[in-house]
């Protein structure tokens, strides 16, 4: 198969990086151009237009340049050619790093520690061992998984959620909808690292909230999300966090980003809030392994990390 020309259709992103990365091994056209251009051959895309593209009549595969693919579901006009998305070591680094920094800040009374230490305040609170918590990741994919090795070596009880069954070493594994709610009632440090699907769009509900572990060494449940903001209601974090159903808060997500200046989750004190900075796509690592995976399917191989479209993810 001869060598493929590539569309780059990335926002939210600097495409300047990953143009050059990609254009230094191959023809790449940045959009708005390359519609209808019947020589490109893959895409590679961030949150690209809608129905961009369905003009192109000899895609032979679209990349994503992150771990989720929602963005990409999110086009009405989507051809139907097999979806690349992100597996990575660097990226999943980031998203470990994020994970145990939050989930040890609060169990170690981080947010109490800086509200006190402007105010002068001495006072140090009960502190627990962390095999007096449990961590619960709803979301035991690849991020998840890596996730849970670290919280495990750190000495916390550690649970995991996934749509099919997946034991793992030393975790208590729960699956689908009869697992949910007995995996909410063991969990005290609700970390949530699903993709964004029709299923799981709203699922960080208030009702949900309602049903994690509050009689904990930390003094109550905290929820932690760095999955997608649409899998939460805003205002139900909001409404727990305010009547104590949470204790606290870490959020890298949220229903609309940037998070608008308007929401109270800015100026909340139990909220902690990142700009979707978890785990961000890095060109120099990703960029190579999406060049060899191109390479390879032009040799005949198969491409790696397909998403399941019927899953969506
Ligand atoms: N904030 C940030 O910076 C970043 C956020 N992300 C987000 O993290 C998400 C997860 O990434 P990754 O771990 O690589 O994804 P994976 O596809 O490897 O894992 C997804 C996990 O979610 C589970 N899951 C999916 N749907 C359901 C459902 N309906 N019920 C229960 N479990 C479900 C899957 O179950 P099963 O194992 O059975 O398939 C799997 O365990 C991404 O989709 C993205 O949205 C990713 C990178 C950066
Ligand atoms: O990889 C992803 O899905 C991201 O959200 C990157 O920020």
């Amino acid at each position: 198969m001869e060598k493929g020309k590539i569309l780059l259709a990335v926002t939210a992103f600097h495409p300047q990086r990953w143009h050059q990365l990609l254009a230094a091994e191959r023809e790449v056209v940045l959009e708005p151009a390359g519609a209808n251009d019947p020589t490109i051959a893959y895409a590679v895309v961030w949150k690209h237009k809608p129905n961009l593209l369905s003009g192109l009549p000899n895609l032979r595969a679209i990349f994503s340049v992150g771990a989720g693919v929602d963005h990409i579901f999110a086009d009405p006009g989507l051809p139907d050619v097999p979806i690349v998305r992100v597996v990575a070591d660097n990226l999943t680094q980031y998203m470990t790093e994020y994970v145990a920094w939050r989930v040890l800040d609060h169990h170690r009374h981080g947010m109490l520690y800086r509200a006190q230490q402007p105010k002068k305040t001495w006072h140090e609170p009960l502190q627990r061992p962390a095999g007096d918590i449990s961590v619960g990741i709803m979301g035991l994919g690849h991020l998840g998984r890596a996730a849970a090795s670290v919280l495990l070596s750190l000495g916390f009880a550690v649970n995991g959620w996934s749509r099919t069954e997946h034991p793992m070493k030393g975790v208590s594994t729960y699956s689908g909808e009869a697992g949910l709610i007995p995996f909410l009632n063991a969990t005290d440090i609700l970390v949530v690292l699903l993709p964004l699907t029709p299923q799981t769009r709203g699922i960080v509900n208030y009702g949900l909230l309602k049903e994690l572990r509050r009689r904990n060494g930390l003094g109550g449940a905290v929820l932690i999300n760095a999955g997608r903001g649409r899998l939460q209601k805003d205002a139900d974090i909001v409404r727990a966090l305010d009547d104590g159903t949470l204790k606290e808060a870490s959020l890298d997500v949220f229903e609309v980003e940037p998070l608008p200046k308007t929401s109270p989750l800015w100026s909340h004190p139990k909220v902690f809030v990142t700009p979707h900075a978890a785990a961000t796509s890095d060109p120099a690592h990703l960029v190579p392994a999406m060049l060899r995976q191109m390479d390879a399917f032009e040799r005949g191989e198969k491409l790696e990390n397909l998403v399941d479209r019927e899953a969506g993810y």
